[in-house]
């Protein structure tokens, strides 16, 4: 473990941090940060050094606590940041969590372990250069490299079981034993709680022709299943990028840390000869308001997420360069895309009481007497109702929650509303909306998840029990940014994810809440529901209902795409290689450089990133 605290911002720990002269230094020690920190170290000549603003939290039980999940949006393990009012929901501000702690998000997420299908990563290749685009398969074996799946045998995936025969169950693509991985560091397993609305949920899908999706990591993610999480079975602790990559290799020479330290600026030189691209030289970052700078002679990595990497490339002269010098900031690289991009997933809940005697998570709230023998078999055995998290969901193609000829007049309209608004999309729009509209027509690829959570029960009744189906958008076609508001490192980015500026994202909603209406009126949904809680019953017409959404519908936090990897001429950030245009040896590496919505959760596919910029890094030197 390091010298020093790493639970605490420290002096004297940033003051030993930049004495030493660094090859690397990686800014944020999230998802793919710690990655690309710890797999650089494993060559002991070389020197990373990783700048953190949030700190450690082992042992947190808020954190560490699978049950736990949901209880730490407050500033202690969050940067709480919102987003600017929202015109297409009735100027609501909405809340935008990000993990601030070594482990980044990873610390706060809900633990959900998944993978796109192979179509949406193959996408990136086609708004990419060639010379070494990157495709599914390439993603998939650095998600391998990332994930140790407990094998099937020791955690069977009962869920298969639940389906109503056989035959409702699919299994295709990749074989399972050759998709997922065994020997990460990220140690991910299956539910061993299923609670009663699970089951019903799995048959509800299966009657509407849901298939049970018995491998969803082989490529093909049509189908309800259980998705995996990254809980460790034998700890019954959440694995975050913190405790499964840093903690066990703290004690390396070669690999410092400083936390509380937030990075205000990247230093450059610029190359004396023909290219004339800029060098990365130095990190700027203060603790407790005390300025530092740290040395890098061979790169530095911006791991900092989607909503603060474009913070710190403006902040450091990379942007848009009118906007930039507009803050008085000297532009170095004129890269109008930074900030631009801003793609998230949009959650609304429709809540369900269950009637009495079926099982679900509330009985942990209505009965104190459970809740104490849970807790007391989680202390002793790590096992049990806390370990535990609800994961089941359907990924579903929009075209099976609207029906045929609904579908093709909203495909109609979505595509003669992109001829006439052609000019005024930007290039990289134009390419995303033709590969998403693909996808739409062919109606394999989900872009819909429907997700059985119990959490975020509105006004619950003490001894009733409640489940949401979460509808989720995965293609939004809207598109935001993400933009420096002062030149203060400090101060919270301007946030607008423009929800729902294209209206195509809010007719789709209403076409996924249709759908889970549908869901809840099969037998197998019926025999476990009481009634529907929210939205209130009373809403019944389409304009009603799309106002409740604008009303209820939350950020999915799958913020992505700010720093996107493609073409520059497409608009493109960093090139296959992860360098920023213009730099030769600053590397972006996180959520920010996805340059497409993808249907997923995206933690596993942010790991790869950094798995994949480690290798790209360790090979250039
Ligand atoms: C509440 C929530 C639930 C989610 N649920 C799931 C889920 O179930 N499954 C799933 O797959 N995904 C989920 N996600 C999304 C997933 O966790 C993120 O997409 C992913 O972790 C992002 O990784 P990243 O490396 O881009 O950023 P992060 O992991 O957030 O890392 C960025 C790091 O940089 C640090 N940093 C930022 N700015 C600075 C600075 N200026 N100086 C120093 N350090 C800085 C931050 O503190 C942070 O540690 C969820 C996210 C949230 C917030």
């Amino acid at each position: 473990m390091s010298s020093y605290p790493l639970r605490k911002p420290s002096m004297e720990a940033a003051q030993a941090f930049v004495e030493v002269d660094f090859d690397f230094i990686i800014i944020g020690g999230g998802t793919a940060g710690l990655p690309i920190a710890t797999r650089l170290s494993e060559n002991p000549n070389v020197k990373v050094g990783l700048i953190e603003a949030g700190v450690l939290h082992s042992d947190d039980p808020v954190i560490y606590t699978p049950r736990s999940l949901g209880h730490a949006n407050n500033p202690d393990y969050d940067w709480v940041f919102t987003t600017e009012p929202q015109a297409n929901a009735h100027g609501r501000v909405i809340s935008v969590p990000r993990g601030k702690m070594l482990g980044g998000s990873t610390g706060i997420n809900y633990m959900g372990w998944h993978r796109a299908s192979k179509i949406e990563y193959d996408a990136w290749k086609l708004l990419s250069d060639t010379d070494g685009a990157w495709d599914s398969d390439e993603i998939f074996s650095f998600i391998k490299r990332a994930e140790a799946a407990v094998p099937e045998l020791e955690n069977h995936d009962l869920y298969t079981s639940f389906s109503r025969s056989p035959d409702d169950v699919v299994n295709h693509g990749i074989p399972r034993s050759e998709a997922v991985g065994i020997n990460g560091p990220i140690k991910t397993c299956s539910q061993k709680v299923y609670t009663d609305n699970v089951p019903a949920f799995i048959q509800a899908c299966n009657t509407l022709e849901i298939p049970t999706n018995a491998n969803p990591y082989g490529g093909h993610t049509f189908g309800v299943y259980d998705v995996r999480k990254n809980v460790d079975l034998e700890t019954g602790k959440r694995v975050d990028a913190a405790e499964a990559y840093y903690v066990p290799v703290a004690s390396r020479n070669d690999l410092k840390v400083v936390t509380g330290a937030h990075a205000t600026k990247i230093e450059f030189k610029r190359k004396s000869d023909g290219d004339g691209k800029l060098i990365a030289s130095g990190v700027h970052f203060v603790v407790d308001g005390n300025s530092f700078v740290a040395n890098a002679s061979k790169e530095v990595i911006l791991s900092a997420g989607a909503i603060q990497t474009p913070q710190l490339l403006e902040l450091s002269g990379i942007g848009n360069a009118t906007r930039l010098a507009g803050f008085g900031i000297q532009p170095l690289i004129d890269l109008p895309s930074v900030g631009e991009n801003l793609i998230d997933h949009i959650f609304a809940p429709v809540q369900y009481e269950v009637k009495p005697g079926i099982r679900t998570f509330d009985e942990l709230r209505n009965d104190p007497v459970f809740r104490a023998e849970q807790e007391a078999l989680y202390k002793s055995e790590k096992t049990g109702w806390m370990a535990s998290t609800d994961a089941t969901a359907a990924f579903v193609p929009l075209k099976w929650t609207v029906g045929e000829s609904k579908f093709a007049a909203m495909i109609q309209a979505l595509e003669e509303t992109i001829t006439k608004e052609r000019d005024s999309l930007s290039p990289l729009q134009r390419a995303q909306y033709e590969i998403q509209l693909d996808w739409l027509r062919r109606g394999e690829t989900p872009q819909v998840l429907i997700a059985m959570l119990s959490l975020g029960v509105i006004n619950p009744e003490e001894g009733k029990s409640y489940f949401n189906m979460v509808s989720t958008l995965q293609h939004p076609f809207s598109r935001g940014s993400v933009h420096i508001s002062k030149v203060d490192a400090l101060s919270q980015p301007t946030i607008d994810p423009k929800y729902f500026s294209a209206n195509f994202d809010l007719e789709a909603l209403l076409a996924v809440h249709r759908g889970v209406e549908t869901l809840a009126e099969t037998e197998a949904l019926k025999a476990v529901i009481e009634r529907q809680t929210f939205p209130p019953v009373s809403l019944k017409e389409d304009k009603d209902l799309t106002d409740c959404l604008r009303q209820a519908f939350t950020s999915g936090s799958h913020y992505m795409g700010t720093a996107a990897m493609t073409r520059r001429s497409l608009g493109g950030v960093v090139g296959n290689n992860l360098k920023v245009y213009g730099t030769a040896n600053l590397r972006v590496a996180d959520a920010s450089i996805i340059p497409i919505p993808i249907a997923t959760l995206p933690q596993a596919t942010v790991y790869a990133i950094g798995e994949k910029a480690a290798d790209l890094i360790k090979n250039d030197w």
